[in-house]
């Protein structure tokens, strides 16, 4: 595909005149939470008809915005942008490094809402052929209103890059926090899989699924409240059925690694995993000796899990990590499992 076919792609778009992005200011991690809680105070407040008027507005984003109720908390919707383009914000400190580019710190400057804003490469987009999967991504993750998922505010591009205009989730990546946890009370693990949950039967009722849950997909907001994102090898499946195989080796479950076709129910598998990782500290299947040796595992669900697990840990994941998809337990079910029921109290009152 063309650099220009890209661009109408992603069209409606204004184009900047092509600035460059500094990283002068520089703000520390104090900074960045006081940003995040600002951003908060600005968006904490119900949803208006005319306010939901302005998010249909085709000028506000590329892909229509759906007059529907929006789960969780309002939406952060941020001001009433109009004709996106690079001038609009004042840009800051990088706030990390992906394949394609980088996302930096970024505030509005009219308003003064902060953002995140990922800048992806075109030419390196169309040398990996993935413009499909970022207009994909862009598409999807565009409708999408939840407080356990990453808001994507809008996009546009200039000729070299195209420029993602992201909910800022200030406390970064969950990864991170689970590295220099090594694993992760289970109260805390409990807490995290149940806004997992949420945030899944959210997007499988949309008919979305996500297909690459792991904790580098997984970013926390100021709370500490999960904020699910990465939305590249997820699908819009009304049939519920796809054969594509992707995703990433210890998340895949056994009717992938097995090329057949599969539906959501793969990410009930991907979210056992996950269960089992926060609380372990490592991926279930994990091989050392190679992939094919993590392919067969996950075929014979050789699920090891230690003794210091509870009980009622160790019965959600086994329930999640069945070979059959239809027999994997439902969304709803994780929610009221005794495992929820358990840690629930340790949670503050908003869960
Ligand atoms: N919305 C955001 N709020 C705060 N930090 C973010 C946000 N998005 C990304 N980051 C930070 O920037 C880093 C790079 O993000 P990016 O999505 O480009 O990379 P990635 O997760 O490796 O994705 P990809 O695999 O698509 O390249 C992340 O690891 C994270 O630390």
């Amino acid at each position: 595909m063309s650099d220009s076919k890209l661009a109408g792609s992603v069209n409606q778009l204004s184009i900047s005149s092509g600035s460059t992005l500094p990283s002068s200011a520089n703000p520390g991690r104090q900074q960045l939470l006081k940003l995040a809680v600002s951003n908060q105070r600005q968006v904490n407040y119900p949803v208006t008809k005319k306010d939901s008027r302005v998010l249909e507005g085709k000028r506000y984003s590329s892909s229509k915005q759906k007059d529907e109720p929006i789960a969780g908390v309002p939406s952060p919707m941020g001001p009433q942008w109009r004709d996106f383009h690079i001038g609009m914000f004042e840009i800051g400190k990088p706030l990390g490094k992906g394949k394609f580019g980088r996302v930096y710190l970024a505030k509005e400057k009219k308003t003064g809402f902060v953002v995140a804003l990922k800048t992806l490469h075109k030419s390196e987009l169309i040398h990996s052929r993935i413009e499909k999967q970022v207009r994909r991504e862009i598409e999807i993750q565009s409708n999408l209103r939840h407080k356990n998922i990453l808001r994507l505010f809008g996009h546009f591009h200039d000729e070299k890059r195209i420029f993602l205009i992201l909910e800022f989730a200030g406390r970064g990546e969950l990864y991170q926090h689970l590295r220099r946890a090594s694993r992760f009370p289970e109260s805390t693990a409990a807490k995290y899989i149940y806004q997992m949950a949420n945030a899944l039967a959210y997007l499988h009722k949309k008919h979305v699924i996500h297909r690459d849950i792991k904790p580098e997909n997984i970013l926390l907001g100021i709370d500490g409240e999960i904020k699910l994102s990465d939305f590249g090898w997820s699908v819009h499946a009304p049939s519920n059925r796809r054969t594509t195989l992707c995703g990433t080796l210890d998340y895949l479950p056994p009717e992938m690694v097995e090329g057949k076709e599969h539906t959501e129910k793969v990410d009930l598998w991907s979210l056992g995993v996950l269960t089992y990782e926060f609380i372990v500290g490592a991926p279930p299947f994990e091989d050392v000796s190679g992939h094919s040796a993590t392919y067969k595992r996950i075929a014979k669900v050789d699920l090891k899990i230690p003794s210091f697990v509870s009980p009622e840990a160790k019965d959600l994941i086994t329930r999640l990590l069945r070979h059959s998809p239809e027999q994997r337990i439902s969304l709803e079910q994780v929610v009221k499992h005794p495992w929820m029921l358990k840690h629930k109290a340790s949670w503050s009152s908003d869960q």
